[in-house]
């Protein structure tokens, strides 16, 4: 992204953004409620046009692409996750193909594959004739996550995908994540997530990137205190080694700025 500026009815909310996803690198995006994190993604898959500045796919902005170019390109998993569709579980996957076919082509073997798979990763292939309408919301984003793989993206957007997983599946997305070697770019709020998943972080505050770096490098009890107004500890993670962050859960420190 270069200089990238959002607003929404003439309020800027993300002001001059750059920053840059490396191929394969799980790029993730942390900040408080309301810092632009959602914002700047929704640039990236489209939902929302730059103000200004440009969001660059190896040099091309996407901006000229078609839809359904950029769509082969870029897939997302969004917060606004979409009406309750009137479809099975595996339409909804199969969704996930559309950027591919002529106007009115049908599955192909090949397709039929990809989805099986698709929905065989998260976990929900014995649910594939359910009503996706039916399903939990754990479930819902299990699903919306295999559409994404069944389009077969470069670029893998992910706004806050762990909303609504319990702890089992929110490691088991993350690590899904992880194996994928896709250029992702994800939105967490959970810190001790970013840190273990994310190759790299940017800090958004009051829609500026404050901070970027390696878990490591951008999560200091410093920044944290700085940018949220909590008071933690970072120790290294007994099993892991990654960072771990060990909230102070009786008090804040200064109001985060607004
Ligand atoms: N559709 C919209 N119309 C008007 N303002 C919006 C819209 N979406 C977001 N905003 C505003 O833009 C700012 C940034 O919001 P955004 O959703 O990008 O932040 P975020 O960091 O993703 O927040 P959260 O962590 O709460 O999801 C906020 O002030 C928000 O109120």
């Amino acid at each position: 992204m270069e200089g990238l500026r959002v607003a929404y009815d003439g309020r800027t909310v993300v002001c001059g953004v750059d920053l840059f996803a490396a191929p394969g690198e799980i790029t993730g995006l942390i900040g408080p409620n309301g810092s632009g994190k959602s914002s700047v993604l929704r640039t990236v898959y489209r939902h929302l046009r730059p103000a200004s500045g440009r969001v660059l796919l190896d040099g091309t902005d996407l901006a000229t692409l078609s839809p359904a170019r950029s769509a082969r390109h870029v897939a997302a998993l969004p917060q606004e996750r979409g009406g309750d569709f009137e479809l099975t579980v595996r339409e909804v996957v199969a969704m996930g193909r559309t950027p591919y076919k002529r106007a009115f082509a049908g599955e192909d073997d090949g397709d039929r594959a990809i989805v099986a798979d698709a929905l065989d990763r998260v976990g929900m292939t014995r649910h594939g004739t359910r009503a996706f309408s039916a399903l939990s919301g754990g479930e819902r984003q299990r699903v919306l996550l295999a559409r994404t793989l069944a389009q077969d993206p470069d670029v893998l957007v992910l706004d806050e995908p762990t909303n609504h997983l319990d702890v089992r599946h929110q490691v088991e997305l993350l690590a899904l994540l992880r194996a994928q070697h896709r250029t992702t770019l994800v939105s967490l709020h959970d810190l001790n997530a970013a840190a273990s998943v994310c190759d790299r972080l940017h800090v958004l505050r009051a829609g500026e990137v404050v901070a970027s770096g390696t878990p490591p490098e951008v999560l200091t009890p410093a920044l944290i205190a700085d940018v949220f107004g909590v008071r933690a500890a970072v120790i290294g993670h007994p099993l892991t080694g990654d960072p771990l962050i060990a909230f102070d859960h009786t008090a804040t420190v200064a109001a985060p700025p607004p």
